[in-house]
């Protein structure tokens, strides 16, 4: 297991270690002790999430506010995305700066996204497959998020045809209402 952290303090890239045979593979996708060990970070994880989507869906960018913020360690177990974290955290030296790394089943890579940021991802291809560990339980109430193309934010999607996303998405605000409205 290979861990770098990303120019955004406390978010990190993850890389297993692959046990290919004729079998096919195997690898630990997640080990507390190894964890912890080479982020230096102690997370309780206390809910696992699987959401399956086409091609095109765009869900996020999410977060919980306050004592129900979460930190999430995602990964895709079948297909593709480009995943996108962006930091929220107000005292951050990169406040309103993201992190977008392209997730699939092949590299079984996995993105650790810190407490205090929002998070979302744009799926590449059909009946994609995105897990992810949760520090903290899902709150409705704590539920917020931040509109995906924010100028302020310029996250390149890598869209290029019509995308699909909830209802609910489609009105989150910019991080500057956001902010103003906090
Ligand atoms: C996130 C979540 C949703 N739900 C329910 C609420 C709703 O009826 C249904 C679908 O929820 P959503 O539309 O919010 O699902 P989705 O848009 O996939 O939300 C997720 O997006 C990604 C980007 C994240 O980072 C996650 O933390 C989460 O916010 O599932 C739970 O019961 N538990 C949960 O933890």
């Amino acid at each position: 297991m290979q861990v770098e952290e990303t120019y955004l303090k406390g978010c990190f890239v993850i890389t297993p270690k692959v046990f290919g045979d004729d079998r096919g593979y195997f690898y630990e996708s997640f080990n507390a002790k190894k964890f912890e060990e080479l982020t230096g970070l102690s997370v309780n994880f206390v809910q696992d999430n699987l959401s399956k989507s086409s091609k095109g869906v765009l869900r996020g960018l999410h977060f919980q506010t306050g004592v129900f913020a979460q930190a999430k360690l995602v990964k895709v177990v079948k297909g593709k995305v480009l995943d996108v974290c962006v930091d929220l955290r107000t005292e951050s030296e990169t406040f309103g700066k993201h992190f977008s790394i392209v997730l699939d089943a092949e590299k079984h890579q996995q993105l650790f996204v810190p407490r205090g940021f929002a998070h979302g991802f744009h799926v590449l291809e059909d009946n994609t497959l995105f897990s992810y560990k949760c520090d903290n339980f899902y709150n409705k109430e704590a539920e917020s998020g931040i509109i995906y193309n924010d100028e302020q934010l310029n996250i390149n999607w890598l869209i290029s045809e019509d995308i699909i996303m909830s209802e609910k998405d489609k009105v989150l605000p910019t991080l500057e209402t956001y902010t103003q409205l906090k």
